[in-house]
């Protein structure tokens, strides 16, 4: 830093007063800041020497003494040692193990297949081949009987006309070629003396098997070598290893300058701080990249680094090591593209029940190993551009849900192409779809509700007792007790800026999602928001600062990427921006307390989902949880193609009309449907309607000026119960 003249004296006159009144020494700041660039500061002393203090032009180190600088001793580096498994991750993941065989055992049962169906093709083509085979046996034999290897070295010394070295070599050939008949002679000897003793001695089967081998031998000698009767069975992918090489190569490719300068001065420009090994289905590498460069500046050049080591994009997934530097790189190159690659089944697919206040699998990462997710205690958000997998997720989140017979699901499909159904129509207790007002208001109606409920549960749980409900949040045994009602409420919406969106009833669907995002987790209210396009209007910043899960499949930029995952994300290098078009469920997932993980979420198609729906259904009629639309969706199967009494009456009673006798009812009713109401008396009526909590009772009429008193019903508890219903506010 450089100042003028007369301001730097000022500046050093007021440092050196300062110092002096603290008793320290006067220093020339300039002069120490060079000593710190100086190449080779003076050796350190411990204690500056007191020409040096007196000597304002003396240099002062900066530099701790060397004892002080080597950082913590012995036993404070053990103490924060990484210790690295004994047994590797992969190896203990009975999931993995499980794969890993299979593969092995797949692949030798298709080899044997493979070639059990072409052996009779090889045994002709040996056969074929076995004269051949016989004619080269032969001709080695005697050029071996004959010592052709010899030759060449016996005409050598014939060409340089060396007599001696010559009759030494025919000399030595004599004795060999006499040795080598001999040996031959008897072979023969012996092998046709065995062929005639097997051919007069032994049994068929004995004799059929040697003449097979031996003609198999000669027709395996009579082959080609550019054409092999046996070929593979299975061509393996040419996965190459990878090793340090590579990675530098690739690393070197980024045009990082900090990592290509240091290659072009001959050094690495990366230092592995662990050996490359096998991690899952692919390989792990792992380092520190050069002072200043981040994994951030390597993630953004994912494609480049895939091209640097020759491998597909889906292949190569550069990571940071959270508790690390920002420069710490790990660098996981899979053997096949993620999106090709085999996902494991879903343990949830085929059996099993959900206990919501555990983590359950739900998708995998990478590696092939299950991530899980509690969806208790979380309002979370999914984004995404169209058709990367959205609706699949929420609906397989949903299903999850349903698993658990406890609880009790609102599903939403503002899209309305019915991508919910499976979930909604056989177990959701509120389920709506589409965007007309109707559903919207059926959707308000809920909402309203939900929120009612919220406060109610808040205040249950205030009143339990600490030793009842230590934490002030409901757990798996609070929700068991029914009497609490504090049951999981888990409320799925797809294309949820339907809703935030809407022209009236916005601001209000706003506010009930906030205090639900905020208040609901705690109170076991699960808020599951899906929408395509992520910005402040479609998904409030209310609701997506609160949540405490984010899935993020592929989007377009920065702004939804952050909106979705959290601010700052992006700088992080959390980019959901890198996936490709054609990783459909692949997403970034934020919860479960731990940093962003890239997951591919389980594939569950609708008829996979109707199934999984029908189990949560058994399992919810079981246990007698089966409870609105889903109940009203199984009665009208029940009894066929039916009526609802509850519409039919509010149709035939208009809302002028408070208070109507039953006879006037039943009457009316065989009008409108007589196939249905036809013979129904006051009584019959008084049945249909004691399930539905309305009682009729007296209503009195004026009846030719005299005043009439008999059993009748009111248009408004109607209603009411209509609403109860559907949920619909405005039956009426
Ligand atoms: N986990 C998955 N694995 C593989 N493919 C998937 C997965 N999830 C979804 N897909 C595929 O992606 C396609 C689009 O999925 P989905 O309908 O959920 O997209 P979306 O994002 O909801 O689209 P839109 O915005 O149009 O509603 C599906 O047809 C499905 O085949």
């Amino acid at each position: 830093m450089k100042h003028p003249d007369d301001d730097s004296e000022l500046f050093h006159r007021l440092e050196a007063e300062m110092n002096a009144e603290s008793g320290a020494d006067v220093v020339d700041l300039d002069k120490a800041r060079s000593a710190r660039t100086a190449p080779e500061p003076p050796a350190p002393e411990p204690a500056p020497a007191p020409d040096t203090a007196e000597d304002p032009t003396a240099p002062v180190p900066v530099d701790q003494p060397a004892p002080a600088a080597a950082g913590p001793g012995y036993l404070g580096r053990l103490a924060g040692a990484r210790r690295r498994d004994v047994i590797p991750l992969w190896l203990r993941s009975a999931a993995e193990l499980k794969t890993a065989v299979g593969w092995v055992a797949r692949h030798y049962a298709h080899a044997t297949g493979y070639h059990a169906l072409r052996a009779p093709v090889y045994a002709a083509r040996l056969a074929l081949q076995a004269p051949t085979g016989a004619a080269r046996f032969v001709g080695g034999v005697l050029r071996w009987m004959a010592d052709r290897e010899g030759e060449p070295v016996r005409l050598a010394a014939v060409r340089r006309e060396d007599a001696a070295e010559y009759l030494k070599l025919s000399r030595q050939r004599d004795g060999r070629v006499r040795l080598r008949t001999l040996a031959a002679v008897l072979g023969m000897f012996t092998g046709v003396g065995a062929a005639l003793a097997l051919y007069v001695l032994a049994p068929g089967w004995l004799l059929a098997l040697t003449v097979g081998a031996v003609t198999m031998a000669l027709g395996a000698a009579g082959g080609r070598a550019d054409d092999p009767v046996v070929h593979r069975a299975v061509e393996l992918p040419k996965a190459t290893k990878l090793t340090s090489d590579i990675v530098l190569r690739a690393l070197g490719a980024l045009g990082i300058p900090a990592i290509s300068q240091a290659q072009a001065k001959g050094r690495d420009g990366f230092e592995f701080t662990a050996p490359i090994t096998r991690d899952g289905p692919g390989w792990r590498a792992e380092g520190n990249l050069p002072y200043g460069v981040t994994v951030t500046d390597v993630i953004e050049r994912r494609d480049r680094l895939a091209s640097g080591l020759r491998r597909p994009l889906g292949c190569v997934w550069p990571e940071a090591v959270s508790e690390e530097h920002t420069g710490r790189l790990v660098l996981w190159v899979g053997d096949q593209d993620l999106k090709s690659a085999r996902k494991p089944a879903w343990p949830l697919a085929k059996s099993g029940a959900v206990d919501l206040f555990r983590p359950v699998p739900y998708g995998s990462d990478q590696r092939g190993r299950w991530v899980d997710v509690t969806l208790m205690f979380i309002a979370g958000v999914i984004g995404a551009i169209p058709r990367m997998g959205k609706t699949f997720l929420l609906r397989l989140l949903l299903l999850i849900a349903a698993l658990d017979p406890r609880a009790e699901l609102h599903t939403y499909d503002m899209k309305g192409t019915g991508d919910l159904d499976p979930v909604g129509e056989k177990v959701s207790h509120r389920h709506g779809v589409g965007e007309e007002d109707e559903t919207i208001q059926y959707a308000l109606a809920d909402f309203r509700a939900l929120r009612e409920e919220l406060r109610r549960r808040t205040k249950v749980i205030r009143s339990l007792p600490r030793d009842i409900c230590p934490e002030s949040k409901v757990t798996s045994e609070l929700a068991d007790k029914r009497s609490l009602g504090l049951h999981p409420i888990v409320i799925g919406v797809d294309e949820c800026q339907v809703l935030f969106e809407h022209s009236e009833h916005g601001k209000e669907f706003e506010e009930i999602a906030t205090d639900l995002v905020k208040r609901g987790p705690a109170t076991g209210i699960v808020l599951l928001l899906a929408t395509q396009r992520p910005d402040a209007k479609s998904l409030p910043t209310g609701i997506s600062a609160n949540a405490g899960a984010r899935w993020c499949l592929k989007v377009m930029g920065q702004t939804e990427n952050d909106m979705v995952l959290g601010t700052s994300s992006y700088k992080r290098g959390v980019r959901a921006t890198m996936f490709a078009w054609g990783d459909k469920g692949l997403h970034y997932f934020v919860g479960e307390g731990a940093d962003a993980r890239i997951v591919s979420a389980a594939f569950v198609d609708a008829p996979g989902a109707d199934a999984i729906a029908a189990r949560a259904r058994t399992a919810r009629e079981k246990a007698g949880r089966l409870s609105g639309y889903a109940l009203g969706q199984a009665s009208e199967e029940a009894t066929g193609p039916a009526y609802d009494l509850l519409a039919d009456i509010l149709a035939v009673v208009p809302a002028k009309e408070a208070k109507v006798w039953s006879e006037t009812v039943t009457e009316r009713l065989a009008e409108l449907r007589p196939e249905v109401y036809a013979g129904w008396e006051p009584d019959a009526l008084a049945a249909a309607l004691k399930p539905h909590g309305i009682t009729t009772g007296q209503v009195g009429r004026r009846v030719n000026g005299k005043f009439v008193n008999r059993r009748g019903i009111e248009r408004a508890h109607v209603t009411a119960a209509v609403a109860q219903r559907d949920g619909k506010r405005d039956a009426g």
